[in-house]
């Protein structure tokens, strides 16, 4: 098998990046629109550098497309023709362009697989969202879930769903870094060293995130079980309230929301 991937940007690298880590040893060819890029990322990685998008999709089973919504028109345009001719298997992780618009500019035949991943599967962490066209064999299905099982948690969403998605996973390892930062900050205004506070803030989160996950408690139940009576805890807990934290954090995933179904 071999997979291509338009587009050689942060998240195509997280991607082949969690791969290589992870013992995935198909041939990678790819094309992307900054030579001096991707060229050098090609020979380190041990990929094949295409001189185009079409001698991706000629050359490739799977095609991951991985470019920004605003050049992704003229993209479809240029490999039209190549996949209409060749059917390989297109896997896009283009936030807010649906399964239907990326028939239209296609094919009705064409078999499509849209992804929602996020930067953590460079480190086996990811959490991806997978949905497949009708054109999809489930075996196809299965063989791309599996790739990204290698890199992290993978559900199968109706696409309906996929903006929530992008809110709580595509997009929130940002918001993650902005807690952890916001943190490491206050740390530092207590007179530690940024990487000494940014350390201990990060391994709180992970180790947080680890309870939430293994724990059959709620996270409010964990919250009741950090905040000791008259502790420091629920008096940091009622000042971030007042704060407005929760409303932040809601009105931050709204907003995200907004964007992908591009109110
Ligand atoms: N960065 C992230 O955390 C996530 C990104 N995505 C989606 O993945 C896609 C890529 O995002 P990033 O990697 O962050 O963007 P990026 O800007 O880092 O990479 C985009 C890549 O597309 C290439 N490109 C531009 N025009 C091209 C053309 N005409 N032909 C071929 N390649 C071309 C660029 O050279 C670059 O390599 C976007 O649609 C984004 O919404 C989805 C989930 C998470
Ligand atoms: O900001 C973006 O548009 C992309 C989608 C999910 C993460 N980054």
């Amino acid at each position: 098998m071999e997979i291509g991937f338009i587009g050689v940007g942060n998240m195509a690298k997280a991607i082949i990046n969690g791969w290589q880590k992870n013992g995935v040893q198909a041939k990678i060819n790819v094309h992307s629109a900054h030579k001096e890029n991707y060229v050098p990322y090609a020979t380190e990685h041990g990929l094949y550098a295409c001189s185009d998008n079409v001698s991706v999709v000629q050359n490739s089973d799977i095609i991951f497309l991985a470019v920004k919504p605003l050049v992704l028109g003229k993209v479809l345009a240029e490999i039209k023709a190549s996949v209409k001719q060749k059917k390989p298997l297109i896997v896009s992780m283009v936030t807010g362009v649906s399964l239907d618009e990326l028939t239209e500019a296609l094919d009705p035949q064409v078999k499509l697989i849209r992804i929602m991943p996020n930067v953590n599967v460079e480190i086996g962490e990811g959490m991806t969202a997978l949905v497949a066209n009708k054109n999809v064999a489930s075996e196809e299905l299965k063989n791309v879930t599996e790739l990204f099982e290698l890199v992290g948690k993978t559900q199968l969403l109706p696409e309906k769903d996929f903006s929530t998605f992008v809110a709580l996973a595509g997009s929130s390892p940002a918001y993650v870094y902005f807690f952890i930062d916001a943190m490491a900050r206050t740390g530092v205004k207590y007179g530690l060293s940024k990487a000494q506070a940014t350390q201990i803030a990060a391994q709180a989160v992970l180790g947080s995130a680890k309870k939430v996950l293994h724990e059959t408690k709620s996270p409010m139940d964990l919250i009741d079980d950090v905040c000791s009576p008259g502790g420091t805890t629920i008096a940091g807990l009622l000042a971030l309230e007042e704060a407005g934290f929760m409303t932040a954090v809601v009105k931050g995933l709204d907003a995200t929301i907004k964007k992908d179904q591009g109110q």
